[in-house]
């Protein structure tokens, strides 16, 4: 039997930026269909890594490959030849939405399906209707269906989110990496958008790799965290290993006051 290919892959990578280590020696592994926060404090290199995966940011030339379903993103410092194919299997979630503000949310959830298209029709703007109907779809799905003609921009954060959620799908994305998701959005809408990635995940199998500043969304919608400080793993395991303990170790002895003020005891 073959091992199954892990969704991400990522070996040995460091990122330096002028005397500055974002990330250090960092090598993670994600299977297919887990659901991962990565946490730590401000600087510690979530975004770096997350973007590092993507190929968005290009690692040290001392850094081993980072693969996407094992296609090749980058490897020493150099971006793979098929990072394009690499990156169409993940849809990109940013905290800052991401979305064509000028066009409609229809059209902006419709883009998810360029990287399948020939360039000249994407050009055109030649959808087939079978993606036209996947579009839809996806925006009732999830849950702005009546906001699919309004501009972007005359949508409130959350509603856009979720239309980049659904841009993803259309996509016909395996995998989300999702950078502070819902570090812009009001409690409400940041629960219904992790409950969102949370249902992608076990009910289509997409895998979820999802930077928090939250420890308490990690816990509730995650089962696996790795956290990062200075640019370093310094947990890998199961969000239920998250002790008062290791979450001052993470987050430093400030992090006291805050745990103090949940009344969290373990
Ligand atoms: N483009 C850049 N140029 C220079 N330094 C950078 C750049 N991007 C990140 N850094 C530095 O690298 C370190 C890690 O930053 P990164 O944004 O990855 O951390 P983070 O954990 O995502 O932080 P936050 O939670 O505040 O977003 C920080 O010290 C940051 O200042």
């Amino acid at each position: 039997m073959t091992e199954a290919i892990p969704a991400l892959e990522i070996h040995d990578a460091t990122k330096t930026y002028g005397p500055m280590r974002a990330i250090s020696n960092v090598s993670l592994s994600v299977e297919r269909g887990e659901m991962v926060a990565l946490i730590g404090p401000s600087g510690s290199g979530k975004s770096t890594l997350l973007r590092a995966a993507s190929g968005l940011v290009v690692a040290d030339t001392s850094s081993g490959p980072i693969r996407i379903f094992g296609d090749r993103v980058q490897e020493a410092g150099k971006l793979s030849r098929g990072v394009r194919r690499a990156r169409s299997q993940v849809g990109f979630i940013f905290q800052q939405f991401n979305l064509v503000k000028r066009i409609s949310l229809y059209a902006n959830v419709l883009l998810g399906a360029l990287g399948r298209m020939p360039g000249w029709k994407g050009a055109l703007g030649r959808f087939s209707t079978e993606d036209r109907k996947k579009a839809m779809e996806a925006l009732e799905r999830v849950g702005v269906i009546e906001h699919a003609g309004k501009r972007a921009s005359d949508l409130s954060g959350g509603q856009q989110q979720r239309g980049a959620i659904a841009r993803a799908m259309v996509q016909g994305a395996q995998a989300i990496f999702a950078d502070e998701p819902i570090a812009s959005l009001d409690p409400v809408s940041a629960r219904n958008v992790m409950q969102l990635l949370s249902e992608l995940n076990s009910q289509d199998g997409i895998t979820v790799v999802v930077t928090l500043h939250q420890v308490d969304y990690a816990l509730k919608y995650c089962e696996r965290a790795v956290a990062l400080k200075d640019g370093h793993v310094i947990y890998d395991g199961p969000t239920s290993g998250l002790t008062r303990t290791r979450l001052i170790e993470i987050y430093g002895d400030e992090y006291i006051g805050v745990l103090d003020e949940e009344g969290a005891t373990s």
